[in-house]
């Protein structure tokens, strides 16, 4: 599909009559259907001075008499490469900076108190290409980096928390894929990095960092108890649970990937994780097609390429209710300002109680066992090993 498609959304818009496309948004986005009113106008003329859609939406608790509401407006910021993969090193990073700080003073008007971007923002996805320089070169210790001491003067600027995904290279030249969380004073609060890398297509990512020691941790922000999943980490439902059990009100997904592998995945997964959960998502997507200098093979006999496919952007919100908001454009930058109330996310637990089915023992139990190599499946009926019912079947049994 490529380019050729703008969004889901634009495609319903032009499609369908206001009444039915009210009907249509009930339906697929939950209680809540698109509203697109509450941008301040020097916050819309930086999207259209700067070609990115600005689009805003918000979900809405009940009224608790002990609870005041806990609102809460995140910034979900998409975007493409800005120059060419082959500009030096330093000019990327400068426009990709430029890029960010017209961002960020947007999602300011916006009034946005969280903002998040894609994974490792601050490079082009190179991954794909196996090769060491000169991407490497882009990775940056995550608390004294070029990028961080950028963000922490614009997070103490604007109050604002950011969550910053970056390639990281420590201080044993150990490379993570790491989410760098600074605080609105401009401190660094902390950082996670991703648990789980892909071997899917082209993304070869575990020629260039490691798989995360730090567990899930969960960051107690002055906007509420933020964790990050970094992209392919949401194909894993154990990983969203970790977070949730941690005490997560808000789990940012900062992710990378094409229409051809994932698009419909997309608007599956991490609006599962908000429901299964009990807390919100923010699942936010890369936008455009990277050009590499020299062609790669996906390993599956297909010719040579320079380019991974198109980023899909389309980065959403969904509330622990399970309702969504639409998504961004699948092609152009984008900002997500999503105002939400975190009461909502205990009204849900003691509407639906799953967590007070969850279970841990039972599954605790499971896992312990499925962990040891002498684990042996809980199966009923014959109780033939794999390799017996093959030859059973081969047999004609
Ligand atoms: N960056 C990354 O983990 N991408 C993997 C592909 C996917 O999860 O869709």
């Amino acid at each position: 599909m490529g380019t050729s498609v703008e969004s889901l959304e634009s495609i319903l818009e032009k499609n369908l009559p206001a009444d039915e496309l009210n009907q249509v948004w009930n339906i697929l986005y939950g209680e809540n259907h698109p509203k697109g009113n509450g941008i301040p106008v020097e916050a819309q003329e930086i999207a259209d001075g700067h070609n990115f859609e600005l689009k805003v939406h918000s979900f809405n608790a009940a009224l608790e008499q002990l609870r005041p509401p806990r609102r809460v407006k995140v910034g979900l910021f998409q975007h493409a490469h800005p120059v060419p993969t082959t500009a030096p090193v330093l000019d990327q990073l400068n426009a990709l900076h430029k890029l960010a700080e017209r961002a960020i003073a947007a999602a300011a008007l916006t009034g946005v108190n969280v903002f998040c971007f894609q994974e490792t923002w601050n490079m082009p996805f190179a991954f794909c290409t196996r090769e060491k320089l000169p991407w490497v070169e882009f990775a940056q210790s995550a608390e004294n980096g070029p990028t961080t001491k950028f963000l922490k003067e614009l997070a103490r600027r604007h109050k604002m928390v950011i969550i910053s995904p970056i390639l990281e290279r420590d201080q044993f030249d150990v490379f993570w894929n790491t989410a760098v969380v600074i605080e609105s004073n401009g401190e660094v609060l902390g950082k996670t990095r991703k648990n789980h890398i892909p071997r899917v297509g082209d993304f070869n990512e575990s020629t260039y960092y490691m798989e995360s020691t730090l567990g899930h941790p969960v960051f107690d922000t002055s906007f509420g108890k933020i964790a990050i999943n970094i992209c392919y980490g949401r194909h894993i439902p154990l990983n969203w649970a970790a977070f949730g059990l941690n005490g997560a009100e808000i789990v940012f997904n900062p992710s990378a990937t094409v229409g051809a592998l994932s698009e419909p995945l997309w608007s599956i997964e991490a609006r599962n994780a908000a429901i299964a959960n009990s807390y919100f998502s923010c699942a936010i997507n890369r936008v455009g097609t990277e050009v590499f200098p020299n062609p790669f093979t996906s390993g599956d006999g297909g010719e040579p390429h320079k380019d991974f496919g198109h980023f899909y952007g389309s980065s959403y919100v969904a509330a622990p209710n399970g309702s969504r908001s639409p998504g961004l454009t699948r092609v152009r930058n984008g900002l997500l300002v999503v105002d939400l109330d975190l009461n909502l996310c205990r009204q849900v637990k003691d509407k639906w109680n799953f967590q007070m089915n969850m279970r841990l023992p039972l599954y605790a139990d499971l896992f312990t066992r499925a962990s040891k190599p002498n684990f042996k499946k809980q199966i009923v009926g014959r109780g033939l090993s794999e390799d017996q019912s093959e030859k059973d079947l081969t047999n004609g049994n």
